[in-house]
């Protein structure tokens, strides 16, 4: 915590307050750096200064920063929002120094605030999706829901994400971030590169949108299979941060309306079963260490509108699946808690 103003023994007068406590959004800064940072994890208001008897003011202490990402909500233990922080530099004063000694404190200096925060990072949406240029993720976006999305015939029509709102009959909503087009060393910072895969990572469940007869980079470029899609677009993730390919996913087979897309589609079914056999097309450094699992392989396409309704069930299940399941995993908790503190009664 902040240090106590500086007071000046002997003489008295004002102490100076001690300094305040503040948390600070910052770039490049993570949840998992935080605790590498403040390994010490208590922050107190600093404490006020001693007096002194003439009429002088001590220093005040100095204020003490917690860098925390772009985008953390801070709550109390309780749940109570202390407040958002969405833009690099914002501050939020979260625990005050004490006050310096002086007159009406008998000269005592009084203790700086104790307080327990909780950060939380903002998810940006539910469901991201996640596909090459000109893959039809803003299309679908469009099918799916109320956003209206730039949507054109060039690679990186867009730009940032753009969430759109699944409505149910049952006024459940969803959000699906529409991010812009993956490709090929985004991991290293290409094209949109780390932009785009940190926003990956603030989304519940991810949505992988492939062009049913595949993909082609740019004009020179190999022409690529639907198949060879889902495996370099699980390599950039993989390659940015492992963890991003264990989150829970679905894969949105797109154009089914062009020419041969069954043939295909069942060809891509058949290889994502043995994906080790069909990867000897992919140079060594782009076939991934661990396949991505997909809960459902949904064929649809944006432009007629086939599927659609069926992949925003999928979406839906998906999600109650795992709300569920967090849901039994808390009233376990809660229940073993319980047993252990009865335990210790009898
Ligand atoms: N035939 C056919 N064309 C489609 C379908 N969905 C999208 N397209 C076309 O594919 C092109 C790219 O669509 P977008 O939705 O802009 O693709 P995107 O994945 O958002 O592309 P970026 O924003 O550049 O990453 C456009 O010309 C669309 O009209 C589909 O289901 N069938
Ligand atoms: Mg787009």
């Amino acid at each position: 915590g902040g240090s106590g103003g500086m007071g000046l023994p002997h003489l008295g007068g004002q102490g100076g307050n001690g300094g305040d406590v503040w948390v600070v959004a910052a770039k490049n800064m993570t949840l998992k750096r935080i605790k590498d940072k403040y390994p010490q994890k208590r922050f107190l208001g600093g404490v006020g200064a001693n007096s002194s008897v003439r009429a002088l003011k001590g220093e005040r202490g100095e204020d003490k920063e917690i860098l925390v990402p772009v985008g953390v909500t801070v709550t109390t233990e309780g749940g109570k929002t202390i407040g958002e922080l969405n833009i690099e530099g914002e501050r939020l004063m979260v625990a005050r120094g004490g006050s310096g000694g002086s007159l009406h404190s008998a000269f005592e200096p009084s203790k700086g605030q104790v307080k327990h925060l909780r950060l939380d990072l903002k998810l940006i949406a539910d469901v991201g999706l996640v596909g090459f240029p000109n893959a039809g993720k803003s299309s679908l976006l469009t099918a799916l829901s109320n956003a209206k999305p730039e949507i054109a015939n060039y690679a990186f029509t867009t730009l940032k994400p753009e969430i759109g709102k699944l409505m149910y009959k049952d006024y459940k909503q969803i959000s699906v971030a529409d991010l812009p087009g993956l490709i090929e060393g985004a991991h290293s910072n290409k094209g949109m590169g780390h932009k785009f895969l940190k926003h990956v990572e603030r989304t519940k469940q991810l949505l992988f949108v492939v062009d049913v007869c595949g993909f082609q980079l740019a004009s020179k470029t190999a022409f690529r299979s639907a198949f060879d899609a889902v495996q370099l677009l699980t390599k950039e993730l993989e390659l940015y941060k492992e963890k991003l390919v264990s989150k829970p996913a679905l894969l949105v087979v797109n154009k089914m309306d062009l020419p041969d897309a069954e043939d295909k589609l069942a060809e891509l079914k058949e290889q994502l079963q043995n994906p080790h056999d069909f990867c000897d097309r992919l140079p060594d450094d782009m076939i991934p260490n661990n396949y991505m699992t997909f809960r459902r392989v949904v064929p649809v396409s944006a432009s007629t509108g086939f599927g659609i309704d069926h992949l925003k069930s999928c979406i839906r299940e998906s999600l109650d699946e795992d709300a569920e399941m967090a849901n039994r995993a808390f009233h376990k908790e809660r229940l073993q808690a319980l047993g252990h503190r009865l335990h210790e009664h009898l």
